[in-house]
């Protein structure tokens, strides 16, 4: 197993469609580690902060978008992110909305989320193995996490934006299978169900990320309104790529100016309190019946196995 250790790198990325790279950042190198589940989505850049600090980017669909919602190695995503040190993972999603009210270039910090995806990603890094672990997942967002970006994040909006771009908070997001986008009947079931927004990849990415004991806020970008607006065409990918390239850019404006405070906010624990050390107690498997293979394997992501 190639060891790539970057233990300061403390901040991962993970970017969405449209967002396949962060700027005003300086180039360190790139990592390709090969995880117990398999080689990330495309390689992991490492780059600096003005102030030196380190942080890591992923882009979730791979560099060239070539890995489907389903098959994201999101297994792997984030065991390599907490492999190379990262205890706080931001986010990014292109959404449609479910509410009138959030309009096509708003973001969302959502924090619920309804699970429409089909049983056929792998959401748990304990599947296979001999242990069983329910972790707790009834806050699938970091709320510290959260709250503290969600004041910067409107702050930037304002000054880079004016008060053309909303931010939305404590919102859920309805996860599907895709790739298709949601029927008509579909679309209005989940706003009858309370979803706000919908996307197809923050699950299982949220669920692995809590398991590997790392802080996850997502900003969501909304590029269109799904398909229950009756009289208006529902969503097409044309549509979504008219407003892909302008949340871009603006979710890169975003993450340059929040980076450095989330780094600090990592490395004071304030952003990662509520998941820390959550997995200790959640393994209901005791170590006697645990196969030393699998404690090898889950020793990559978690300290409890040593
Ligand atoms: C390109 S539209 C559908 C696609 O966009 C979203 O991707 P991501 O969450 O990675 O920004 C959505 O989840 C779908 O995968
Ligand atoms: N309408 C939609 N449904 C699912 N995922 C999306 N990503 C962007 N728009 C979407």
């Amino acid at each position: 197993m190639a060891e790539e250790q970057t233990s300061n790198v403390i901040l991962g990325i993970i970017g969405g469609s449209g967002l396949y790279h962060l700027d005003q950042l300086t180039f360190v190198k790139e990592v390709n580690p090969t995880t117990p589940w398999g080689a990330p989505s495309s390689p992991i850049t490492i780059s600096s902060l003005p102030t030196g600090e380190q942080i890591a980017f992923i882009a979730r669909h791979g560099t060239h978008h070539t890995h489907q919602p389903t098959t994201v190695p999101f297994a792997a995503n984030i065991a390599a992110l907490k492999h190379l040190g990262v205890k706080a993972i931001l986010a990014f999603s292109a959404v449609g909305s479910l509410r009138e009210e959030i309009r096509p270039g708003d973001f969302i910090i959502p924090n619920q989320i309804i699970d429409r995806t089909k049983g056929v990603r792998q959401a748990s890094f304990f599947d296979g193995t001999s242990m069983v672990a329910h972790a707790t997942f009834g806050d699938p967002f970091s709320k510290v996490f959260s709250a503290f970006l969600a004041p910067r994040v409107k702050e930037v909006l304002k000054e880079a934006t004016g008060d053309t771009v909303q931010l939305h908070t404590d919102k859920t997001v309805v996860c599907m299978e895709g790739p298709l986008f949601s029927t008509r009947a579909e679309s209005h079931m989940y706003r009858a169900w309370g979803g706000d927004i919908i996307n197809m990849s923050v699950l299982p990415e949220a669920k692995l990320a809590r398991e590997a004991e790392i802080s996850y806020a997502l900003i969501a970008t909304a590029t269109d309104y799904d398909a229950w607006r009756e009289g208006e065409e529902p969503v097409t990918v044309a549509e979504v790529i008219k407003t892909l390239h302008t949340n871009a850019e603006t979710s890169r404006k975003v993450a340059s100016a929040v980076i450095s405070a989330l780094h600090a906010a990592v490395l004071s624990k304030e952003i990662t309190s509520d998941v820390e050390g959550g997995m200790k107690y959640s393994i209901v498997t005791q170590p006697p019946h645990q196969k030393q293979e699998d404690r090898e394997k889950l020793s990559y992501i978690l300290p409890y196995f040593d």
